[in-house]
């Protein structure tokens, strides 16, 4: 006899977390990730955030030689133990995030997100997973409140997109395991073909949008989950945080 049931099996879901960039905009002497803000570094936050939340296991990425550093003053200091692996980042974004992919277990879905985007909440995970759930494909963002204009190479204005359609991307962007590890596998295949074609890989949608069929959900996120970036983001986070 089969009995059906209601129930389903709890997926498994993993952080990406990425904390391996060299912060030039930020032209400081401390990497940006450690910058304090209420005297945490800046990427506690965000691992403290996933530490709570139903997210499963984290990966996180630092840049080479920060790991012990990183393992003893944050990771081991305040519990996350959701922590399995610190892994070492590559030169850009996107190599660190293939590296960090690399080191998941199976599991069903995966959270990429900037270890510099502070101010996620439970609120922006969740809306995420239900998304993901649903659609396999999410990224989240706002969409813009300035109107938008594309330049030309001079300087010029080119067009102006309706801002209707025009969002700002941020993090956590969400993926099935499978599909962003065979995306990130063609990626790292066609890398010197895509720069030859002037071709900038900035987020990991870009990578789903360019390298497969699949369609990415737009998700909101809010519009205090700002990157830090330039030494003014730094107060404003703390604003946001305190
Ligand atoms: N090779 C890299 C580059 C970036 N990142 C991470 O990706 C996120 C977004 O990158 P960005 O804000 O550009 O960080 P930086 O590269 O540090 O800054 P900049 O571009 O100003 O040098 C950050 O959490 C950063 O630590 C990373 O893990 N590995
Ligand atoms: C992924 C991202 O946060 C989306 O806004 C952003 O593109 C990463 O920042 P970078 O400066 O391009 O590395």
């Amino acid at each position: 006899m089969v009995i059906k049931t209601d129930r389903k099996e709890k997926q498994c879901t993993a952080a990406v977390i990425l904390a391996a960039g060299s912060g030039k905009r930020m032209g400081s002497n401390t990497k940006k990730q450690y910058m304090l803000i209420a005297e945490k570094p800046v990427v506690y936050y965000s691992l403290k955030t996933f530490q709570e939340s139903f997210v499963d296991e984290i990966v996180l990425v630092v840049s080479p030689g920060d790991a012990d550093y990183c393992k003893k003053e944050i990771v081991d200091k305040h519990g996350f133990d959701k922590v399995r692996h610190i892994v070492e980042g590559g030169r850009e974004r996107y190599h660190s995030v293939a590296i960090g992919l690399d080191s998941i277990p199976s599991c069903d879905f995966v959270f990429i997100h900037d270890g510099a985007r502070p101010v996620v909440t439970q609120d922006i995970l969740e809306r995420a997973y239900i998304c993901v759930k649903k659609y396999g494909a999410c990224v989240v963002g706002m969409p813009v409140k300035d109107t938008i204009k594309i330049a030309d190479t001079e300087g010029n204005i080119a067009s102006t997109p309706d801002r209707k359609l025009v969002w700002m991307i941020q993090t956590p962007q969400v993926f099935s395991l499978s599909l962003i590890r065979e995306a990130y596998h063609t990626l790292l295949q066609k890398e010197q073909e895509l720069l030859k074609a002037g071709i900038s890989i900035t987020d990991d949608a870009m990578v789903v949008e360019t390298l497969t069929g699949h369609l990415v959900k737009l998700v909101e996120g809010s519009y205090e989950n700002i990157k830090i970036t330039t030494p003014e983001d730094i107060q404003i986070a703390e604003n946001f945080l305190t």
